[in-house]
């Protein structure tokens, strides 16, 4: 691959199926190859609004551009003229996207072959550990190996950054750079002195029965939800537009609507609250980085396939911690029985030093797994 002492190149390819994971995980991984592996990477994303969203840098009109060193390119379809010399040492698809017809027959006829993942979606299932490297032979003698994220050192690991969990200590000895980061996005003095807890969830969670049992609660909460989030049940409880700005305080409960936040300050958010419920993969792995306790809402999927998911990550995630599974599971509506929120919350929450504690001792468990950039990388110096 660096026969001739060249910087290598790597494309990674990025479908936005829906919403902000597709190109949060692409983006971070990225980033992640550029900076700290010296990587040439150039991402193909079809959908520049949502990459926007994340990373306001980044311009919809522009058929190509550089941001934070990575070439970023407006992937229009399936069409395209492409030679070998257009091709990379390493080529990535995120998803089983189909990258176009002319790309892999320009890959075909490059010497070497490049490196050709797919990389899959993040699941704790047992099956994954027995796919993850697996080789599926394609047409003209070219090879594409499965690569799965995942929570055990028989997968690829979890994205993270190298100085991450650095940073986050930083800013959480801080507590001056940590107010100020709370105060500029409009969160009051006594809102910071409150339990803090970050919404991020589908829109079918049921954010209103738990905001009920948090108003009726002792404990003084501040539910900080970035702006699209839960829309309908924020509007009702404020009474008005669920603009970046908008707050009410009813009884126990303050809700306040957060701008949508760049991805590198959702992870300060995260870090800053007590308590953060997530969703889908990328911000899912975030919350588990921040250390924090947190609530996982699970993409949902056709006959409740995601049950399965969402039972596979609790069996080892929350084994110990028994109101954090039960919690979860009613968040999801993963359980039959009648949910009583304003007994299972104080429950779940007289747990929270235990599921804390636990996030901890996860998170170690976690970096023994190694990263998946680096994991990736070291993959592909085999199979190369
Ligand atoms: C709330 C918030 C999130 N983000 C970022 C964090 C993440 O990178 C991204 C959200 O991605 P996720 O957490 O993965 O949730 P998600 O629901 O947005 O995304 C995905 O879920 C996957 C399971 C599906 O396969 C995808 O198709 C996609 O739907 O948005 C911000 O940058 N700022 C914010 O204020």
């Amino acid at each position: 691959m660096d026969q001739h002492h060249q910087k290598t190149t790597l494309a990674l390819f990025c479908k936005v199926v829906d919403n902000y994971g597709d190109i949060g995980i692409c983006w971070r991984l990225a980033r992640q190859l550029e900076q700290e592996h010296g990587i040439g990477v150039t991402l193909w994303v079809d959908d520049l609004q949502s990459f926007q969203r994340i990373c306001p840098q980044v311009a919809t009109d522009r058929e190509t551009q550089q941001v934070s060193a990575v070439t970023i390119r407006h992937w229009r379809g399936q069409d395209g003229v492409f030679t070998a010399a257009d091709i990379a040492d390493i080529v990535i698809e995120f998803f089983a996207c189909d990258i176009p017809p002319a790309y892999i027959a320009a890959m075909a006829e490059r010497v070497p072959h490049p490196v050709w993942l797919n990389l899959e979606g993040l699941s704790a299932e047992a099956w994954v550990e027995g796919c993850h490297t697996l080789p599926s032979p394609q047409s003209r003698s070219l090879v594409k190996y499965f690569f799965f994220p995942g929570f055990t050192g028989k997968t690829g690991g979890l994205l993270l950054e190298s100085g991450l969990l650095q940073q986050r200590q930083a800013f959480l000895d801080d507590q001056a750079a940590m107010a100020a980061f709370l105060r500029q996005l409009g969160v009051t003095p006594a809102e910071m002195a409150s339990r803090k807890v970050s919404l991020f969830c589908y829109p079918q969670a049921p954010v209103a029965a738990v905001f009920k049992a948090w108003q009726g609660g002792g404990k003084a909460i501040a539910c900080l939800v970035p702006e699209g989030v839960a829309v309908d049940t924020v509007e009702a409880f404020l009474g008005q537009a669920a603009q970046a700005g908008a707050s009410a305080t009813r009884d126990a409960l303050t809700v306040r609507v957060l701008p949508f936040l760049p991805q590198q300050d959702y992870d300060k958010l995260l870090w800053a609250c007590d308590l953060n419920f997530v969703r889908g993969e990328d911000s899912f792995v975030r919350a588990q980085w921040a250390g924090k306790p947190f609530v996982w809402h699970i993409y949902p999927q056709d006959e409740d396939l995601h049950h399965v998911k969402l039972n596979a990550f609790l069996q080892s995630y929350a084994a110990t911690t028994e109101k954090l599974a039960e919690f979860s599971l009613c968040w999801n509506e993963a359980t039959k029985a009648a949910v009583d929120w304003s007994a299972l919350w104080p429950a779940f929450a007289a747990d929270m030093p235990k599921i804390a504690m636990m996030a901890m001792d996860w998170q170690q468990q976690m970096l023994a797994n190694g990263d998946l950039a680096g994991n990736l990388l070291k993959f592909a110096e085999t199979v190369r």
